[in-house]
C-alpha cells in the first residue's frame, strides 16, 4: 500500500514549446492535476536583465461544454480570488492572470491561465528522496502554510502531495486553490472535489447544497494527518489497496466499527498529532487537534525536532494560578499546579501572524491574522469580541524582509475600512495594553513611525 504513486493525472491541455501567452514564453511540462496543466515560462528581461521565471497554469474555461464550463470558471475564480487577496510566506504568490486568445487553437482558446511563482517540484515526486529530517520540515511548513491560510479565514479543501510545492531552496508552500472557500461564519462551501484519500469522514457522506459541500477548517486538519502519515511512513492511515477500499475504511472507522491502526514506522513523536487529526469527526477533532492548523502548529514543531510532544489538557479553572497569586498564597511553584501543558500565552500566535487576546500576557481567546482585516465584525476571520470588549494583549508576530515582505508592521483603526487610526504593533513587540484598545479594522504598513499614529 505504497503512497507514492499518489496524484498527478495527465495534461488536460498540450501546450506546446515555445508558445507565447502575453509576455510569457512557455519552456516545458511541470505537471497537471485534474483540471490544471502547469507549464514552466520565461519572460524575456530587457538588454543585460536575468529573464523572469513563472509557471503558468493553463485552465481550458474555454473549450469545454456550458456545464463543465461553470464549474471550471468557479474553479479558477476561487483560486484567482484567494491569490489575489492572500500573500503569506507559505502560500505560492500568483503574479497576474491571462487569458488565451488565439482562434486558431480552438484547444487553447479562452484559457484561464494563472501566472503563478516557480516552484522547483512537488511534494507527490519529491517525496521517495527527501530524508527524514526533511520530511519532518516540510510537513512543519505546511502546517504553517495552513494556519496562515485559516488565519485569514480559509480552508484549503484539497491538501495532499501534489498540492505542496517544494522550491528552489527545499521550502514548502502550498499551492492549488481551486477548492479553497472563504469561511462564512463557522463553514465555508466548497465545490465537492477533494481527493477521497484526504477527504475527512463527515464529508464523504456530506450533502452538496446549493452553495457547496459545509466544510470547516478541521477537513484540512483531516488532510493533514493523512499527508503526515504519508509522508513519514510512505502508507496511508487507513487499510485498503485502492482509493475506494480506504474510503471504505475510513467510513468504517468513523461509525466506530473499526479502529485506527496506524503504521508502527510512525515516529512516536508524531503519533498524538496524527492521531488528534484524524479523529472520528469534526467535534473531537476540534477538541483534540483545534479548531484550526494553528492549534497544533506547536505540537508539530516539537514533533519534527524528536521531542514528543506533550498532550494538550484542557484547562481546569480551580487549579490554575498565575505566579503572582501562587507566590503571594504561598503556593510553591510547581509544574503540575500550572499545567504548563496548556500554556496559552504568546506562543499561540503562529509565525506571520498579528494576534489579538482577551486577557493580558497573550492569554484569553484569541483572534488571528495572516493578513489585514477591513472589517472585525465581518467575513469569515471576524473577532467581534475584541471590537466589542476591547483586547487586553497583542502580539505582531508577523515575518520581516527576510521571508520577503516589507509590510511588517500593523497599523490598528476605530472604525471598518482602515479609518481613524488609533495605534501602531511594530514588528515583534508584544503589548500589554493598559486602555484596552476596541479596533474595528487593522492593517499591515511598513512602518509604524513613518505612519500616521
Ligand atoms: N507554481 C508551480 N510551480 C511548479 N509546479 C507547479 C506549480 N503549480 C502546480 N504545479 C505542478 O502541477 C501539478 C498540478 O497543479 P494543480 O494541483 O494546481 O492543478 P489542479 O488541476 O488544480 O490539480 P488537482 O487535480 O489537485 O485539482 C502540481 O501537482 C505540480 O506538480
Amino acid at each position: 500500500m505504497s503512497a507514492g504513486t499518489t496524484g498527478s493525472g495527465s495534461f488536460a491541455i498540450t501546450v506546446p514549446e515555445g508558445y507565447r501567452v502575453g509576455p510569457w514564453t512557455v519552456e516545458r511540462p511541470l505537471g497537471a492535476g485534474a483540471f490544471g496543466s502547469v507549464y514552466a515560462a520565461v519572460r524575456r528581461a530587457g538588454p543585460g536583465g536575468t529573464p523572469d521565471r513563472a509557471a503558468l497554469k493553463f485552465l481550458p474555461t474555454g473549450t469545454c461544454g456550458p456545464r463543465q464550463l461553470r464549474h471550471l470558471r468557479d474553479l479558477a475564480a476561487r483560486e484567482v480570488e484567494l491569490l489575489g487577496r492572500l500573500r503569506a510566506p507559505r502560500l505560492i504568490r500568483m503574479y497576474e492572470t491571462l487569458t488565451v486568445d488565439d482562434p486558431e487553437r480552438p484547444e487553447l482558446d479562452g484559457a484561464t491561465v494563472l501566472v503563478l511563482e516557480e516552484a522547483a517540484d512537488s511534494l507527490h515526486t519529491a517525496l521517495p528522496r527527501l530524508a527524514p529530517r526533511e520530511r519532518a520540515e516540510v510537513l512543519v511548513q505546511v502546517c504553517e502554510g495552513l494556519a496562515q491560510l485559516h488565519g485569514a479565514g480559509w480552508v484549503h479543501g484539497d491538501l495532499k502531495p501534489g498540492n505542496v510545492l517544494l522550491m528552489a531552496d527545499g521550502s514548502a508552500r502550498l499551492g492549488d486553490f481551486s477548492t479553497a472557500s472563504e469561511l462564512d461564519g463557522t463553514h465555508a462551501y466548497s465545490p465537492a472535489f477533494a481527493t477521497a484519500d484526504y477527504t475527512p469522514p463527515e464529508l464523504l457522506w456530506s450533502e452538496f447544497g446549493e452553495r457547496g459541500t459545509r466544510t470547516r477548517p478541521t477537513a484540512d486538519l483531516w488532510a493533514f494527518g493523512v499527508l503526515a502519515h504519508v509522508v513519514l511512513t510512505d502508507t496511508f492511515p487507513l487499510p485498503g489497496g485502492t482509493p475506494s477500499a480506504r474510503r471504505d475504511a475510513a467510513v468504517r472507522y468513523a461509525r466506530g466499527d473499526e479502529e485506527l491502526r496506524l503504521s508502527p514506522e510512525l515516529p512516536d513523536a508524531w503519533r498524538e498529532i496524527v492521531t488528534a487529526c484524524l479523529s472520528r469527526n469534526h467535534e473531537d477533532r476540534a477538541l483534540r487537534a483545534g479548531r484550526d492548523a494553528a492549534a497544533p502548529l506547536e505540537r508539530v514543531r516539537a514533533a519534527a525536532q524528536g521531542r514528543v510532544p506533550r498532550r494538550r489538557r484542557r484547562r481546569r479553572p480551580g487549579l490554575v494560578v498565575t505566579g503572582l497569586a501562587a507566590t503571594a498564597m504561598g503556593i510553591a511553584l510547581t509544574a503540575g499546579m500550572l499545567l504548563p501543558d496548556d500554556p496559552p500565552g504568546w506562543e499561540r500566535c503562529a509565525a506571520g501572524s498579528i494576534c489579538f487576546f482577551a486577557e493580558r500576557d497573550g492569554r484569553g481567546e484569541m483572534c488571528t491574522w495572516v493578513g489585514g482585516s477591513k472589517d472585525w465584525l465581518k467575513g469569515g476571520a471576524a473577532c467581534p469580541w475584541a471590537s466589542e470588549l476591547g483586547a487586553k494583549s497583542a502580539y505582531n508576530n508577523g515575518y520581516g524582509p527576510d521571508m520577503g515582505t516589507l509590510l511588517v508592521d500593523v497599523a490598528l483603526f476605530t472604525k471598518p475600512q482602515y479609518v481613524d487610526r488609533m495605534d501602531c504593533l511594530t514588528r515583534g513587540s508584544r503589548t500589554n495594553f493598559s486602555d484596552p484598545p476596541k479596533p474595528r479594522s487593522h492593517e499591515w504598513v511598513p512602518n509604524c513611525a513613518a505612519s500616521p499614529s
